[in-house]
């Protein structure tokens, strides 16, 4: 197929580079001048394991514009990727929906296509947003009538970070959304070769699904991390009792890792849009709001650890191992590293940061902080906090240190000299 993305951020470049390999054309679309320089040279503007070499290998299947007209002309479908992010009272903003949207749809009448084309909601948005927002800003631009004049679905995608390609190649499952039957019939056709359930259903229920997810997954971590603190002053290893409790087949061993809570792009977003969205119905979600609470409040203790074997933070330095939200990616949205250096300097100490990725992003939100070229200048500090599981974190030599450890590094447990683990 021919098929354009609209937004080459991680869900749109890795769509398009993994829709590649099964021999599709792909056209990206972004406002990013930047982001398209780098694609039509094969380039990854986001880093992902395993992405350069994909774009790489499909060069000759890729290109990137910024020209709505000629990427809708030249494809059949064509997937908004754009972001969705946080608006001031919590709800999303669909600012960048909508003009896609609407860029999509004056495309549609500017280039006077015959075929019927097809347009896939691929950004997480909120239940209703696709037969509002989208449909409205499509049917107006382009004076077609959805299910007539092109087909319209979603289609949410539930890649993680970090390991988006294997996630995106092997998904649990693909939900599809569909307006009507065209929008059902052209992701099926996409899919065919995926060996995975295929769960065919309205926009408004595949809109949801994505949320209840991620809203599922963002409670199990921090319920994981309410019980961790119980753990930690009942002296009992938090690991141990999750590895029992999982193995209950109607519970399910993944995301019970305790630690300093959850950040990244999505679950803290996707949880506040959900509570925003029920609060404006009229109803009250007791759970989300706790959900969050423990995920706000899960970092300092850290802070109070520390407090422990150094009252006075004033003018001590505290290294941070991890910047990133979680390994393996550059990205450093909703890190839980954020709050404990706003923490650390709020108190007057002095912040030295690494990570292997990210220290370059974090910049940018601290530019006080000094940034580690090497581990050792964390290590010289006063004391080591982990904030960020990095495999290499690991092979580190934590003797004659006092180490914070918010993400479970095993060598710290066994080689610093005072070693106090949020949760364990
Ligand atoms: N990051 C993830 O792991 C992930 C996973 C699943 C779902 N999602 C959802 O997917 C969506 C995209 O997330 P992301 O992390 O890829 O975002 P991102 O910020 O990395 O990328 C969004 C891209 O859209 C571009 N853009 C904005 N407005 C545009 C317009 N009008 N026309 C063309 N391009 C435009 C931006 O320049 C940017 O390159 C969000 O709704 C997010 O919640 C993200
Ligand atoms: O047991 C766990 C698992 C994760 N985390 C933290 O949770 C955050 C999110 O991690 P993860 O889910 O691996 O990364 P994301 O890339 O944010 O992926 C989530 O958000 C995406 C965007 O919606 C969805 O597509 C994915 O399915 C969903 O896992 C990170 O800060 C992790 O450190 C924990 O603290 N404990």
């Amino acid at each position: 197929m021919k098929i354009s993305i609209i937004g080459s951020g991680y869900v749109g470049v890795v769509t398009g580079a993994c829709l590649s390999e099964f021999g599709h054309e792909i056209i990206f679309v972004d406002i990013d001048q930047k982001k398209i320089d780098l694609l039509n040279k094969g380039i990854p503007p986001i880093y992902e394991l395993g992405l350069a070499d994909i774009l790489e290998k499909n060069k000759h299947l890729i290109s990137a514009t910024d020209d709505y007209n000629s990427a809708i002309g030249a494809t059949d479908l064509t997937f908004i990727s754009v972001g969705t992010p946080c608006a001031e009272n919590g709800t999303i903003d669909t600012v960048y929906v909508r003009s896609a949207a609407e860029n999509i749809g004056s495309a549609l009448k500017n280039t006077g296509k015959k075929d019927i084309h097809t347009i896939i909601v691929k950004s997480t948005v909120f239940p209703g947003t696709t037969e509002s927002v989208v449909l409205d800003a499509l049917e107006r631009m382009s004076g077609k009538t959805a299910g007539e004049g092109f087909y319209l679905g979603c289609n949410p995608e539930f890649l993680k970070e970090g390991v988006a390609i294997e996630d995106f190649m092997n998904p649990d499952r693909i939900v599809i959304g569909s307006y009507d039957d065209g929008a059902g019939r052209v992701l099926s056709e996409l899919y065919a070769s995926f060996d995975c359930p295929k769960v065919i259903t309205g926009i408004k229920t595949a809109e949801m699904i994505k949320y209840t997810s991620n809203a599922f997954l963002a409670t199990k971590i921090s319920f994981a991390n309410e019980i961790g603190n119980i753990c930690k002053k009942a002296g009992i290893d938090t690991e141990e009792v999750f590895k029992g409790v999982g193995l209950d087949a109607r519970i399910n061993p993944s995301f019970f890792r305790s630690g300093i809570g959850f950040g990244g792009s999505c679950f803290p977003k996707d949880v506040r849009a959900l509570l925003s969205g029920a609060a404006e119905s009229g109803v009250d979600t007791a759970i989300l709001k706790a959900v969050l609470d423990v995920n706000e409040a899960q970092p300092l203790v850290m802070i109070d650890l520390l407090n422990k074997h150094i009252p006075d933070l004033k003018g001590r330095k505290v290294g941070l191992l991890g910047l990133a939200f979680k390994p393996d990616t550059d990205d450093i949205r909703e890190s839980r590293a954020i709050p404990v250096i706003s923490a650390l300097t709020d108190m007057g100490a002095e912040v030295v940061g690494y990570d292997p990725l990210a220290s370059e992003n974090m910049s940018v939100l601290f530019p006080d902080v000094v940034y580690a070229k090497e581990i050792s200048e964390v290590m010289a500090c006063d004391a080591v906090l982990i904030t960020t599981e990095w495999p290499e974190f690991e092979n580190l030599d934590y003797s004659g240190k006092l180490v914070i450890d918010g993400r479970r590094v095993r060598r710290a447990a066994e080689t610093a000299e005072i070693y106090e683990g949020v949760c364990w």
